[in-house]
């Protein structure tokens, strides 16, 4: 078990009967429930917060899925990177349908379904160049609080910023890591054994170095408990963030 520390969460426990001894019933049945999870690249942010929003019956909002449409939609658009004004106006313009089901990842912009796509090596490579851009994040920044709004304040978000910029008053605010040797080895897994070691280290470890110049995911703030998820297996991993929700859940926003 690696949680961080005073985190009093032990991987294994019972969804229902937590360490804390409150009820998930309870915490499920509670109007409003933010849960934020920040973390770097394979740490493994978007299946444990989709599985924990499931439990948990909340909403699920993955904000990479956000900058990689508007790459995406940058790219379709012949808009250049480096031109940093017309990929602010473009965040601003983004005509994006973002689900926030769990269950059903839905991302269409302009009506266009880009669910795929954004996820390929085009939109990966050069998402980093828009996710440093400021005036870009503000725009992103500030749908996505629009969404945690519209969710009924009842939801999953996970990112790099959702503890510090886009949610610091979230019921519970969870750094997720995991060391450099696990990522690589989740993301070569998920990219079907990725034979390329240069490719996945730059997927990776490269990425991160880009992102993390503008926002910083590797060390917890203030009041942000850290899940180091190394040596955990998934379920592991989502029972210790249960158990962090469920005892910050007892205590006021
Ligand atoms: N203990 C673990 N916790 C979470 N995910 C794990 C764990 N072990 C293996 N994985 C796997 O790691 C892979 C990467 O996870 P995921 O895509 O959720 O990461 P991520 O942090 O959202 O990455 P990115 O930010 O690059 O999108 C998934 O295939 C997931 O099943
Ligand atoms: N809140 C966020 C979410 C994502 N990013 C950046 C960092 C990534 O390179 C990119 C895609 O994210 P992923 O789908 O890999 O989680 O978006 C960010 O800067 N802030």
């Amino acid at each position: 078990m690696n949680t961080g520390t005073n985190t009093g969460t032990g991987a294994g426990t019972d969804a229902a009967h937590t360490a804390a001894g409150t009820p998930a019933g309870a915490v499920r049945g509670r109007d409003q429930l933010v849960v934020a999870v920040d973390g770097p690249s394979g740490s493994g942010k978007s299946s444990v917060s989709k599985e924990v929003a499931r439990r948990f019956g909340l909403a699920y909002l993955d904000t990479g899925a956000m900058y990689r449409a508007l790459t995406w939609w940058c790219l379709d658009r012949g808009v250049d990177l480096a031109d940093a004004a017309a990929v602010a106006d473009a965040a601003r313009e983004l005509p994006l349908d973002q689900g926030t089901d769990p269950d059903r990842e839905s991302v269409l912009v302009a009506g266009t379904d880009v669910g795929e796509e954004i996820r390929g090596a085009r939109v990966t490579e050069s998402v980093s160049a828009v996710a440093t851009n400021p005036a870009a994040r503000a725009a992103l920044v500030a749908r996505q609080q629009e969404v945690i709004a519209r969710s009924g304040r009842r939801i999953v978000a996970e990112g790099r910023d959702i503890t510090t910029v886009v949610a610091p008053d979230a019921h519970a605010r969870i750094l997720l890591t995991a060391d450099e040797r696990a990522r690589m080895a989740r993301r070569g897994l998920q990219n079907g054994g990725t034979p390329d070691a240069e490719q996945l280290h730059q997927q990776v470890v490269g990425r991160d170095a880009k992102d993390s110049t503008i926002v910083n995911f590797t060390e917890a703030a203030d009041g942000v408990v850290t899940i180091d998820s190394s040596d955990l297996t998934v379920e592991q991993t989502v029972q210790a963030v249960i158990d962090v929700v469920v005892r910050a859940a007892g205590r006021p926003a």
